[in-house]
């Protein structure tokens, strides 16, 4: 039974129904909507408050420099790859790449996956015309289906229910290779030593050695490697359909406080960071550690007011600001929101998202972006850090542990024609395996600068 203090915080978390709401499905039938959103009520939590508890802190020694963020996974996650073998690749992946970075920072690297729940996207257009055939854009698979046919693009509630089970099922098997033992240090070493036999990669070489070095001195030292071969990793996505959000949303018993339990961090899009608008009152009422994408034209002002905003008591470890602002306009535009967040002393963990910002079309037609901007956009972001003496706290990447063909650049120079071969994403590119781990060994490179 609901108490007064209940429904009290109930009626909070549903004051964003008011509010305008941009990007959000248009459900063609209200009551089946209802239904599942009813259903979703009751069901048990993906996310547990006291594990985003223990993120927060984690993130609060990130916005410190006692940490480093590693944010990774698909652009959107599909449910026809939500199987073993992907979810392991992309865990993987981010293990190899937190091994890399962990040496070079010489701290802790905070593992997160965008992943079991990242089902739906915020569109630039309503629309998608192929060929002169009109339909509704595909909004992630949590909203419609992929498939450019009428049928497919519709909207469906019961869509958000398989979201959840699927994504369940997903936080299942990361759960089972992140404690499981496949998560051993030794074992992922191992990993990139197999990436390093490549000779693309000999520029790596030192790195690479350090690592080995260091690992065998831990051996030698006698390291307790059984005691590593679990790792914390938490689950994250955009908080996007608030239908869904608001349906996994619980009361904590133990702190008193509403915790959005489909993820362990929920962050708000540069589509939907309006101040007024129903994604920052929303998340402003969740006790969950949060992110706020901010891109080219975000203002000093715009950043205080989000912080003000989403975290009154500047509560470190709550407010992350992931910037995304192209590697082009990152060393014009990140020092003001810096300096401005840094003079006001508010808390917030700065992390930089270099793949939004730099998305091109290729002469070919297929949306793509280069690594060599990304890169750069990384760079731009530790320059900017270290020029104002602030904390470069991490990395957000679309990022896939397959061998897919989305970016170009890269040691197997992904040419525009070869984009051909094995573009999959279901809209915007990935890194793929190979040049994830790139990136990793180049980010450790300016770390070590
Ligand atoms: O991932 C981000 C956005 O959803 C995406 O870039 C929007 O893509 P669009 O411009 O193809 O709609
Ligand atoms: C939509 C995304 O990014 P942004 O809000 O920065 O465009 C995303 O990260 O999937």
């Amino acid at each position: 039974m609901s108490t007064v203090a209940d429904d009290a915080l109930a009626a909070g978390l549903d004051h964003f129904r008011t509010l305008e709401a941009r990007q959000q499905p248009v459900w063609p039938d209200q009551d089946a909507l209802a239904a599942v959103t009813s259903r979703l009520e009751h069901a048990a939590p993906l996310a547990a408050p006291a594990d985003a508890d223990t993120l927060k802190e984690r993130l609060a020694a990130a916005g410190r420099g006692e940490a480093f963020l590693l944010q990774g996974g698909d652009c959107a996650e599909s449910f026809a790859d939500a199987h073993a073998d992907r979810i392991r690749n992309k865990v993987r992946t981010i293990l190899q790449m937190a091994v890399i970075l962990t040496h070079s920072a010489s701290t802790p690297v905070v593992k997160m996956g965008r992943m079991a729940g990242q089902y739906a996207k915020p569109r630039s257009s309503n629309e998608e015309t192929r060929e002169g055939v009109t339909l509704p854009a595909y909004r992630g698979d949590m909203v419609n289906g992929h498939a450019f046919t009428k049928e497919s693009r519709i909207p469906d509630p019961e869509r958000l229910e398989q979201a959840y089970r699927i994504s369940a099922a997903t936080a299942n098997v990361v759960r089972g290779f992140t404690t499981g033992g496949f998560a051993d240090l030794r074992q992922v070493h191992e990993w990139n030593r197999g990436f390093m036999a490549n000779p693309a990669y000999a520029r790596y070489e030192r790195t690479a050695d350090e690592i080995d070095r260091a690992i065998r001195f831990m051996d030698a030292c006698g390291a307790d490697f059984d005691a590593l071969r679990s790792v914390e990793f938490f689950l994250s996505h955009e908080a996007l359909v608030l239908d869904y959000e608001r349906a996994l949303t619980r009361h904590d018993q133990r702190t008193g406080r509403a915790y959005d339990t489909s993820a362990h961090f929920l962050w708000i899009g540069e589509r939907t960071r309006q101040l007024d608008g129903a994604h920052v009152d929303f998340l402003s009422r969740v006790a969950n550690p949060i992110g706020v994408k901010l891109g080219p034209t975000a203002t000093p002002q715009d950043a205080l007011a989000l912080a003000e905003r989403l975290n009154p008591d500047n509560e470190p470890g709550r407010l992350t600001f992931i910037t995304r602002m192209g590697a082009g306009k990152i060393r014009g535009v990140l020092p003001a929101l810096v300096e401005a967040v840094t003079w006001a002393g508010v808390n917030v963990t700065w992390v930089t998202d270099p793949m939004h910002g730099n998305t091109i079309t290729s002469e070919s037609g297929y949306k793509t972006r280069r690594l060599s901007d990304v890169l750069d956009e990384v760079a731009g972001f530790f320059e900017v850090h270290q020029a104002l003496s602030t904390v470069p706290g991490g990395l957000h990447m679309e990022l896939t542990g397959d061998d897919v063909t989305e970016v170009l650049g890269g040691a197997e120079q992904i040419s525009d024609a070869g984009l051909a071969l094995r573009y999959e994403t279901l809209v915007d590119p990935r890194l793929n395996h190979q040049q994830s781990l790139e990136l990793a060994f180049q980010v450790a490179e300016m770390i070590r600068q």
